[in-house]
């Protein structure tokens, strides 16, 4: 399995170009981040370019997180804003090389007018993305860490995936998030593979490293390599000893790889 560093959580005590450097020295296969926009995106690909190494995907902007916003693609009434996120999203991903756009749908009341808004913004997105060879992710996140989060299950994300019906769109599967929400990992990967388009993990309940807590995710990834996903596993977790120790809680990295 190739593993790509999260620098959204890892290596955050870096300018993130230093970050993608650090991955590499550390012996990761890829990199993905959150919200890159305030570096140059001449800076890292110059890092990318140095080490080798893709950066993945990035997210759309969150908005406001002192007001409680986490995205802005499901919320009605912003489509504006969220279009132009989108749109920054998409440029910036194509600059820097990337797979994919991670689209942040927000925190809502989970009504129809949020889904109808989601989805058409998703195939605004999705249009955008295909026309420069990219991916647009919708990942289901936890409610007990983002309560309201609009998107927090695989049924719902089914129900998306199956009203926009475009083939840029896939589904984000971040296990830490799923566990939490709803368990029966495997089988559930399994029965999604067709439409997955990234993997990500980090332990529960704590989301620190990946080789503790009560998923067995050495186990989870030999049966992910089983199932054909042919992708990278991203590592969005928040290193226990604090971000500047990150490279000292990698022993997972090596006895996953080993297997
Ligand atoms: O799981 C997460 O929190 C991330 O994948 C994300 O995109 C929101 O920061
Ligand atoms: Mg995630």
């Amino acid at each position: 399995m190739r593993y790509a560093a999260n620098l959204g959580f890892l290596f955050t005590d870096l300018a993130l170009p230093d970050a993608v450097r650090a991955a590499a020295q550390a012996g990761f296969d890829a990199v993905e981040c959150h919200f890159p926009y305030e570096t140059p995106v001449a800076d890292l690909r110059a890092a990318l370019d140095e080490t080798g190494l893709r950066m993945l995907a990035l997210n759309t902007w969150p908005g406001d997180r002192d007001a409680g916003e986490f995205g802005l693609c499901a919320l009605p009434g912003r489509q504006d804003d969220a279009r132009r996120e989108i749109a920054r999203a998409v440029d910036y991903a194509a600059a820097a090389g990337m797979d994919a756009v991670h689209v942040m749908a927000g925190r809502t009341d989970g009504g129809e007018a949020a889904d109808a808004c989601f989805c058409a913004n998703l195939r605004f997105a999705c249009d955008l993305a295909a026309a420069r060879n990219l991916r647009i992710l919708i990942e289901p996140i936890n409610t007990r860490d983002v309560p309201g989060y609009h998107l927090s299950g695989t049924d719902h994300a089914e129900r998306v995936l199956d009203a926009v019906q475009h083939d840029a769109l896939g589904l984000m599967f971040d296990c830490y998030h799923m566990q939490i929400m709803q368990g029966d990992l495997a089988r559930t990967l399994r029965r999604l593979m067709p439409r997955i388009g990234h993997v990500q993990i980090a332990a529960v309940p704590d989301r620190g490293e990946p080789d503790a807590g009560e998923v067995n995710y050495s186990w989870l990834m030999r049966e992910l390599a089983e199932m054909g996903y042919g992708g990278h596993v991203g590592a969005e977790y928040r290193p226990r000893a604090g971000a500047g120790s990150t490279a000292a809680g990698l022993s997972w990295l090596s006895a996953f790889r080993d297997g």
